[in-house]
């Protein structure tokens, strides 16, 4: 497998990547988005920081590609909406450039609080100049943080540390939390009139965009400060500049920009703007973790692993990985079983879990599920990415449910698929939590291995039957492994599963099917 590596990941990160013996590490400099498109096709993997675009363009080339690492936190370059329709995963490295974000965010505010970069500047220059560059001290000062995750919360630590008051307005953060960060939560109207600085730590959304725009300027208290060292266009440039030329901002610091590179912003006339090239995550120790973090991924998704930080799909703790592990691959199975068994077109697939299964993370099982029922229907590639959007296009309404109560198995997962013709159910467990068994069919009790060729034959519980089914699979020198028949009352219907070494050959089937009391005959291929 070829991995295409973008954008000046930190090559000693790279280093448990080139270990693989079944990938090969392709190391390039910045390519156009046409360059991109031109070579994609030959990548299985590719990894990049914030300059290269993933577009739609580029993945709609993208043959091969099975998962774009983001070597950093921001994926907001890379098109995730059409890497999910494409059954791209996308994954990113969130947690190794936390401190180094934070830190250039505290020295960002401690340079506009004592000019420190122009200072510097008007010095080399040749000016020993004490009296413009009055500062002004952190101590006491309000700091308003809007985003306090990650790295809103290690600016908050480390603000704390300078003796400042932290507030910070973040939407989707427990009261509990921010506590604990020692952060009062208030909305976002109050901490733009009361805070001395304000310091941007969220994604850049659609509720996010120009969250620092002219109404926000026109609240926040004169002679504030602001910094943006998350992501170019929550703070609104043209209102910055507006708030600046007017002298109710005091000073300004920004690491990234709306259009990037930018190298000549009208921002850069004034002289208490300050400024750098997206450096935030630009030390040496944040490289090399998020490229250590980001090359473990690109193995795990390369290898059809789970991985941790999936951005498309649900991520998993270790602990669900590990409680949700032994069930993949029944429900996979069960899913593939389930699809050659119906007729019609699927409209509902309703997954229920009991037994332990009741009490834990399902979400992945029924993904998984999805994704097995799909994979035999659809011609497109199907995976954990695209298998809940494919079901959804299709029309098909995945029903997840946990029932309470004690049953007969120690997990259980009954799945009910409904078409526009008919209605089945097939209930499945793990023995021994690996050794996956169908174990009922329409309410029929059967007891069978679900794995290569089955063949499978609802009909009237009655002699005559079984043996005839099995000499025309005999006449065809096709040997039966094991079988498993069910009913319900005596001589009423019944079902027989076969688990066989070859498919039944297409034109047996209608012979099976004549049997005089064979209801109808299905090959299965699992
Ligand atoms: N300048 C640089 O080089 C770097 C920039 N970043 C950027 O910093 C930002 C924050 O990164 P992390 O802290 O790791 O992310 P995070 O996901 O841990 O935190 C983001 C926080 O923002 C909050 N949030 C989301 N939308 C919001 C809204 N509309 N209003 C208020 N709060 C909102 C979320 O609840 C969350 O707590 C990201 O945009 C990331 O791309 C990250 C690393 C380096
Ligand atoms: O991780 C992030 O979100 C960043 O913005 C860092 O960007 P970079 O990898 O330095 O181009």
């Amino acid at each position: 497998m070829k991995v295409l590596v973008l954008d000046g990941v930190e090559e000693e990160g790279l280093a448990a990547l080139r270990a693989e013996s079944d990938i090969e590490v392709d190391v390039r400099s910045k390519l156009t988005e046409d360059e991109l498109v031109d070579i994609i096709a030959d990548y299985d993997g590719m990894i990049v920081r914030s300059a290269t675009k993933v577009t739609a363009r580029v993945l709609e080339q993208a043959s091969k590609l099975k998962v774009v690492g983001r070597a950093g936190v921001g994926v907001d370059n890379i098109d995730v909406a059409a890497a999910t329709d494409k059954g791209v995963l996308v994954v990113n490295a969130p947690d190794g450039n936390t401190i180094a974000a934070a830190e250039h965010t505290i020295a960002m505010m401690m340079s506009l609080a004592r000019n420190i970069p122009q200072a510097s500047n008007t010095l080399r220059s040749g000016k020993w100049d004490k009296k413009s560059f009055m500062g002004v001290e952190l101590r006491d000062k309000v700091l308003g943080i809007i985003g306090l995750g990650r790295i809103g919360a290690a600016v908050a630590k480390r603000a704390q540390g300078l003796e400042m008051k932290v507030v910070a307005y973040d939407p989707y953060l427990t009261e509990e939390k921010a506590q604990m960060l020692g952060a009062q939560l208030l909305p976002l109207d109050e901490i733009l009139k009361m805070a001395d600085f304000i310091t941007c730590h969220i994604p850049l959304t659609k509720d996010s965009k120009y969250i620092l725009g002219e109404k926000a300027f026109s609240l926040m208290k004169p002679g504030v400060r602001v910094i943006n060292c998350a992501r170019g266009g929550v703070v609104d440039e043209e209102a910055l500049y507006e708030a600046m030329q007017t002298g109710k901002v005091a000073g300004a610091a920004l690491d990234v920009f709306e259009k990037e590179p930018n190298t000549d912003s009208p921002l850069f006339a004034f002289n208490n703007f300050i400024a750098t090239p997206h450096l935030g995550a630009s030390t040496s120790e944040a490289q090399l973790c998020v490229a250590c973090d980001v090359s473990l991924e690109l193995i795990a998704a390369l290898h059809g692993e789970f991985v941790k930080n999936a951005v498309n799909i649900p991520s998993m703790s270790p602990k669900v990985m590990a409680t949700v592990k032994p069930y993949l691959n029944l429900a996979e199975k069960m899913g593939r079983f389930c699809a050659q068994l119906i007729d019609g077109r699927v409209n509902k697939v309703e997954v229920t879990y009991s037994g332990d299964l009741a009490n834990q993370e399902v979400a992945p099982i029924t993904t998984t599920l999805i994704k097995g029922f799909l994979d035999t229907i659809l011609q497109v590639k199907v995976n954990f990415v695209n298998a809940p959007t494919l079901a959804r296009n299709r029309g098909i309404n995945v029903v997840q449910q946990q029932a309470s109560g004690e049953g007969d198995y120690a997990n259980l997962i009954t799945v009910k698929a409904v078409s526009d013709r008919e209605e089945i159910s097939v209930a499945g467990t793990n023995f021994g939590k690996v050794d996956p068994r169908i174990v009922s069919i329409d309410g029929y009790h059967v007891d069978a291995i679900p794995e290569g060729h089955m063949l499978y034959v609802p009909h009237i519980d009655k002699p005559r039957i079984i043996g005839p089914v099995c000499n025309l699979i005999g006449a065809h020198d096709i040997n039966i492994s094991g079988m498993q028949v069910g009913r319900k009352i005596i001589g009423g219907k019944a079902v027989m599963l076969l688990n066989v070494d070859a498919p039944v050959p297409e034109e047996t089937m209608p012979e099976i099917a004549k049997i005089d009391g064979v209801l109808s005959v299905r090959n299965v291929s699992i």
